[in-house]
């Protein structure tokens, strides 16, 4: 965002802009109100120097994790005297920008107790909670089993005696490991272990663990716990305490157990509640829906930094005394560029599109109606893995994007690429997730012919005879400009990889052929997710967007968005005989086309995620431009440079230069 009294650079770029920034604003944050909240929490961060970024990648892995929690405890306390609302310190502290335990507590511990607990234990639990007179993590990964959560091996023994369940670690590989906030932080842990009472295993459920003492933090007896080591990168998640957790017969009140969904009586009875399991479910759309709506936000300030350093910097052409050409002007920096600018717009739309989706189901479940739970869980397990996988590399592609200057630490991107790469693994692997949509792709299909609807977003398989033998309408490059042809061209690849997919597992039998074809299923499972965005993306430009310019600026964002995947997936489009090449060509064209279109608003497309120079901390992605000054000033920030002449000089440099290692005569072989 604009900050008083500096030379602005980049002014020429935000004068060729043909819409106006306000309205683009107030649609990418979602309402003028979430604009207002946004700004103003990002003004309070900005200029606080406790949340100061400078200097955080040169840090030692306990100077960067104790400057952590001290931004995470001053955070707290401007929360508590600012009496900011819930939706205000949320954004406090993701403007933040450093993975804290926070996180953790506020992000999974909070939402699964709501989810889990009777409303007994949230009356417990949750004023704690809230006023963190407790601090908790998510305990469900561990050394040996992540994905597979039904292979996880603590376990919750319940021992009548005492009326209380014994925790243990049976083995090695049932150390919990991975859960953020637990190495060093919480002092409560919601663990996931396998119930044994009456010396029968009922399977996996979830128990709330006092880890550390309340008074001086120490490990509660019976309790391993510890860091698990540095992760990638400088900074990035490493001011995160990922943890490990043993329990050597650790016991805990019975009523510890969440019993929302089952629960065990004094006297060690088994007993399932009659209330459905698909209650707990909300808690998964929640956080699944934040997940996508960071997907955008973390690719958009990658975006921003290459967009605006694309524009700054200046390579070859240029005659006489005429400058050299910015590098944004290359097609081949635009054809890169491009089409993560209109993803970011995309996955911005499909994450306020979850948000709904989220309030949707809620209501739903209050009145016991399920009916839509496969479609959401299909919905949100999809769009998380696409969008965080696209995100995640989208982010190194723009480092790419920025050469050498990209790969510097004050560039910003390397740490961004590194403490968000993660989300791709965290909640579910996106390839595990993706083979889950494809299980609801073929129950879909195959109860077709029972007659049963497809519902949301699935709906367009309800169309599989038109689908699957009509081709596109497409016939000169402005065609595609119509997007009820690109939706057609979507739905039919989606329908035609799904029906192929299906086909083939049907033919090998069963489970060992959804293992066999899992590579089809996993293109069939992409392919429908791509179309859901899309598809998001046009029904809300068919509702209209105030704003001078602002419409036509996001069908074509739009436009690209959908045709750079189709130039890019053409296989897909031509092996089912959903396009010909002509038609795939004309697509290609017209791509081209459309860049031409975003040059000259690339800098306000950016500029309209209203990101501040403390949240984007990038020397390249400076709002106003003003890069090769302040890359040379941070050199000389650098710690090695504190000495003129190296330490280490005198003992390793000097005897190299001196000739002192030449060997004596008699040392000769
Ligand atoms: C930074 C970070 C933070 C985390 N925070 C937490 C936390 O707070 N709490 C917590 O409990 N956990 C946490 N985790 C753990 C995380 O949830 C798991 O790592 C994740 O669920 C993946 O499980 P895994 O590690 O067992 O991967 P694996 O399942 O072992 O995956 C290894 C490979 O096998 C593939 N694979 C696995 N199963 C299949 C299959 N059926 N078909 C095809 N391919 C398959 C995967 O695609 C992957 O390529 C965190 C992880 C990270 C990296």
């Amino acid at each position: 965002m604009e900050e008083a009294g500096r030379i602005d650079h980049l002014s020429g770029e935000r004068q060729k802009a043909q819409f106006d920034l306000q309205p683009m604003r107030v649609l990418l944050a979602g309402g003028e109100h979430e604009l207002d909240v946004a700004q103003r929490v990002a003004a309070i961060v900005a200029r606080d120097p406790v949340f100061s970024k400078a200097n955080r990648t040169r840090l030692s892995r306990e100077e960067l994790y104790k400057n952590s929690l001290r931004k995470a405890s001053h955070g707290w306390k401007l929360i508590q005297q600012l009496k900011l609302t819930e939706e205000e310190a949320f954004k406090l502290r993701s403007l933040v920008d450093e993975p804290t335990f926070t996180d953790l507590h506020w992000g999974m511990f909070v939402p699964a107790i709501k989810g889990q607990a009777t409303d007994e234990q949230q009356k417990y639990w949750l004023p704690l909670a809230y006023k963190m007179a407790v601090i908790g993590c998510y305990a469900q990964t561990e050394l040996g089993h992540g994905s597979n959560v039904q292979g996880l091996e603590t376990t919750a023994t319940f021992d009548p005696a005492t009326d209380e369940f014994v925790m243990n670690s049976p083995n090695l590989t049932s150390t919990k490991w991975w859960p953020g906030g637990l190495g060093k932080a919480s002092t409560h842990a919601l663990v996931y272990a396998r119930l044994i009472t009456d010396n029968h295993d009922y399977g996996i459920h979830a128990f709330i663990v006092q880890i550390r003492s309340l008074d001086d933090h120490k490990p509660l007896p019976g309790v391993t716990v510890a860091d698990i080591g540095v992760k990638f990168g400088n900074a990035g998640y490493n001011t995160m305490d990922n943890g490990l957790l043993r329990f050597d017969q650790v016991r805990i009140p019975r009523n510890n157990m969440l019993m929302k969904l089952a629960k065990v009586t004094k006297e060690g009875k088994y007993i399932s509640s009659d209330v459905p399991k698909q209650l707990a479910y909300g808690a998964m759309v929640y956080v699944r829906q934040s997940i996508v709506s960071d997907a955008s936000v973390y690719l958009s300030r990658a975006v921003t930094i290459a967009v605006r350093y694309s524009c700054v910097r200046r390579q070859f052409g240029g005659q006489g005394n005429d400058p050299e050409t910015q590098v944004i002007d290359y097609k081949t920096q635009q054809h890169r560029l491009f089409p993560l600018l209109a993803t970011t717009y995309a996955y911005r739309i499909v994450g306020q599109w979850l948000k709904w989706l989220y309030s949707d189901v809620m209501n739903r479940l209050e009145s016991y109606d399920f009916s839509t739970l496969p479609e959401v869980h299909a919905c949100t397990s999809g769009l998380k893995s696409l969008t965080t996988s696209v995100a995640a590399d989208g982010i190194e592609e723009c480092r790419k994007l920025c050469g050498g200057h990209g790969y510097l630490c004050s560039s910003g991107l390397p740490e961004l690429y590194a403490a968000y790469v993660p989300a791709c693994t965290y909640e579910g692997d996106n390839v595990v997730l993706l083979l889950q949509v494809a299980r609801f792709l073929l129950k879909t299909l195959s109860q077709l012919g029972g007659g049963v609807k497809p519902v949301g977003t699935a709906s367009y398989l309800g169309n599989l005879p038109v689908l699957t033998k009509q081709g596109s309408r497409v016939s000169q490059g402005t065609d595609w400009l119509d997007h009820s042809n690109l939706l057609y061209a979507f739905e039919a690849r989606a329908a035609r990889l799904a029906l192929v997919a299906a086909q083939l597992v049907q033919k090998a039998g069963n489970e060992a052929g959804f293992e066999q074809h899992s590579i089809e299923l996993i293109e069939a499972a992409r392919a429908h997710c791509e179309l859901m965005v899309l598809s998001k993306f046009v029904e809300r430009l068919q509702r209209g967007v105030p704003g001078r310019g602002v419409q036509r600026q996001l069908d074509i964002l739009c436009e690209v968005y959908g045709l750079f995947l189709l130039v890019s997936r053409a296989g897909d489009f031509l092996s089912t005989g959903c396009l010909t090449p002509t038609q795939v060509a004309l697509a290609k064209q017209q791509l081209q086309n459309l860049y031409t279109e975003v040059r000259p608003n690339a800098v306000a497309l950016v500029d309209a995620f209203g990101h501040t120079d403390h949240y984007l901390g990038s020397i390249l992605g400076r709002y106003d431009g003003d890069v090769y000054p302040n890359l040379y000033k941070d050199a000389w920030e650098e710690p090695l440079n504190k000495t003129v002449v190296t330490d280490g000089y005198e003992e390793y440099i000097r005897p190299i230069l001196k000739q002192e290692f030449l060997p004596s005569r008699k040392a000769r072989l």
